[in-house]
């Protein structure tokens, strides 16, 4: 039975200081389906990120995004989110003075009271932080680049999202890590969440049902994590010359 598709990304065009970052883009993404986005530094999977969520600076010049059946090509990131749409930054963000158990709580829309409850232990436990050291420390410097973003993906992971866009879920993480991104990951996978993983490496990238491989600011090919790993390492890595026209697709 095929899945309810929850995203249609349609001729997605972004502009930039008058540079075309995004020229065309299109794909779709169906409930529960991980859908792994590659492309080389600079192709616009961040600004595909920042465009999806609505950021301030990221309105699309053509092109229609449609969530759940909605059209929120002009809703605020804010009306995006109570619909259902989260992005997890590639840089996790600091929140000087608020705790872990006050930021999960916010996420949640929990009560602190109810922070220590069993569901929002697991998902610390899931992204390996356990809840008894970390629950009353400070979302500051004092945490690592690596804590702040498991703290993140937990948070993420309590809010039940519909999608999710991850954006390089594993800079500033250790190798570690890595198997407890993959956990959050099947999680996720688990509770129907579409989730748009973007990513540089070809290790993540096999986290995900299907890949995609952006150039130069459109979707240039759609296949197996395996077949557009292979392409990306040694057609796309290599090439100096990033116009997609001049490619031949893999079949
Ligand atoms: N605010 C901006 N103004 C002008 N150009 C920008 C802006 N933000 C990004 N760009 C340019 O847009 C292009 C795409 O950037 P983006 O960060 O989306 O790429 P990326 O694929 O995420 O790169 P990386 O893999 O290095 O994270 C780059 O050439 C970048 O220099």
């Amino acid at each position: 039975m095929e899945r309810e598709k929850i995203l249609k990304v349609k001729d997605l065009e972004l502009v930039l200081e008058k540079t075309d970052i995004l020229k065309g883009l299109n794909f779709e993404l169906q409930a529960g389906e991980v859908l792994g986005i590659i492309g080389p530094n600079g192709c616009g999977k961040s600004s595909l990120a920042y465009t999806l969520m609505g950021l301030d600076g990221y309105k699309p010049a053509g092109g229609r995004v449609i969530f759940k059946g909605v059209d929120i090509t002009d809703l605020k990131p804010y009306e995006r989110a109570w619909e259902g749409l989260t992005l997890a930054w590639q840089e996790p963000a600091r929140f000087e003075g608020i705790s872990v158990r006050e930021f999960l709580a916010l996420g949640r829309k929990h009560r602190e009271s109810e922070v220590g409850s069993g569901e929002i232990r697991r998902a610390l436990q899931d992204v390996a932080i356990n809840p008894d050291q970390y629950l009353d420390r400070s979302i500051d410097e004092t945490l690592s680049g690596g804590e702040r973003k498991r703290i993140e993906l937990a948070s993420i992971l309590l809010m039940n999202p519909d999608a999710v866009i991850l954006d390089e879920p594993d800079s500033g993480v250790d190798v570690v890590a890595l198997n407890n991104i993959e956990e959050v990951i099947n999680n996720f996978r688990e509770n129907n969440t579409g989730v748009i993983l973007i990513t540089h490496s070809e290790e993540m990238l096999e986290m995900a049902d299907r890949a995609a491989l952006i150039c130069q600011g459109k979707i240039f090919m759609e296949n197996s994590p395996a077949k557009i790993s292979s392409y990306f390492k040694d057609e796309c890595l290599p090439c100096e010359d990033q116009d997609p026209a001049k490619h031949k697709e893999v079949s």
